[in-house]
């Protein structure tokens, strides 16, 4: 029907609706937010970008992006969450509008959008994307194992039919190129990368792909356990932080390890609620609590970089 569903902040929204919502954001705050494509889906899908700042000549930036994997919901809907404190609190958040005065944060609220609105319409579970694996019957591509990082060495899937699949090649989703393409296009603005996924309640930094310390690993771990303490300091959620390797597991091709390895100094992904009690089908009534913890998390780490 061409009845549009409601957008909620405090509800999962369907790609159509979170589509329009940013559409009308921007729209709506033209000083703030501005709407490009950044490329479209295997199926053809667009998958829009969103800036978020005050205009101003070469600002540093910081690059957020949510819905890699299909099935964690609560990802997408913290990057709404994001933008809607953004234009909500600018000007009131002391903070916050330091922050868009002298960062740009672009802002991908989903860029699996083929798996996510496979997730609600076939099957919640759905991680990969949904393109076509030549010689087998079996869909998608892990995005986050799909980046030039170690690709497919370890902690991934050389089989289509797997979840951790790394796919053909490095880059071979249109999504993860199109992802890769515009961050080396933007890499002298570009300071600090932040991919948010869930679930486990962790503040994860390169590496994942070994168990090489990082050149900067002092520093990110400090930016880490400041990040996860004012994170605490809301609702008392406990995040463990550290380098992806020794923290989750082992696995390469992960956006975060390529994005440090191009140069993006401050890379980390986000592993939102919970710690497994409803995992990726975390209900809607802890949407605002989880959004906001984790914006306190996120602006301890933009304020890290702008200082720096
Ligand atoms: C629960 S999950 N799938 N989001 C965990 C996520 C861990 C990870 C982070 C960074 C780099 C590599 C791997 C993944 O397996 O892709
Ligand atoms: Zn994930």
């Amino acid at each position: 029907s061409n009845i549009r569903a409601v957008h909620s902040y405090e509800k999962y929204n369907d790609l159509d609706t979170i589509n329009a919502w940013s559409a009308n954001i921007a729209a709506q705050n033209p000083s703030l937010v501005t709407r490009s494509q950044l490329g479209t889906s295997y199926e053809g899908r667009p998958i829009y970008l969103l800036k978020v700042g005050r205009s101003g000549s070469n600002k540093k930036a910081v690059f957020i992006d949510c819905g890699f994997h299909a099935r964690e919901w609560v990802s997408p809907a913290f990057c709404q969450w994001f933008v809607k404190e953004s234009v909500e609190n600018y000007g009131s958040d002391a903070v916050l509008t330091n922050l868009l005065n002298n960062l740009d944060f672009y802002v991908l609220p989903v860029l699996n959008v083929d798996g996510y609105v496979f997730t609600w319409s076939s099957n919640r579970m759905w991680r990969k994307t949904r393109s076509v694996n030549s010689g087998s019957t079996c869909f998608g591509t892990d995005p986050n194992r799909n980046f030039n990082a170690g690709w497919c060495t370890v902690g991934a899937s050389s089989r289509a039919c797997d979840d951790t699949y790394c796919g053909s090649t490095p880059e071979s989703e249109r999504e993860t190129k199109a992802l890769a393409n515009f961050i080396r296009s933007n890499l002298s603005s570009i300071k600090g990368y932040l991919t948010v996924h869930s679930y486990s309640q962790m503040l994860l930094f390169p590496y994942s792909y070994s168990y090489a310390l990082a050149r900067d690993h002092t520093e990110l771990n400090t930016v880490a356990k400041n990040a996860v303490d004012q994170l605490f300091t809301l609702h008392r959620t406990r995040y463990t932080y550290g380098p992806g390797g020794t923290t989750i597991y082992l696995a390469a091709g992960g956006s975060d390890d390529w994005a440090y390895d191009v140069g993006v100094k401050y890379s980390f992904t986000f592993e939102l609620r919970d710690t497994g009690r409803y995992g990726f089908l975390l209900p809607e009534s802890q949407i605002k609590a989880t959004s906001e913890e984790t914006m306190l998390a996120v602006k301890s780490i933009s304020n890290h970089i702008l200082n720096n």
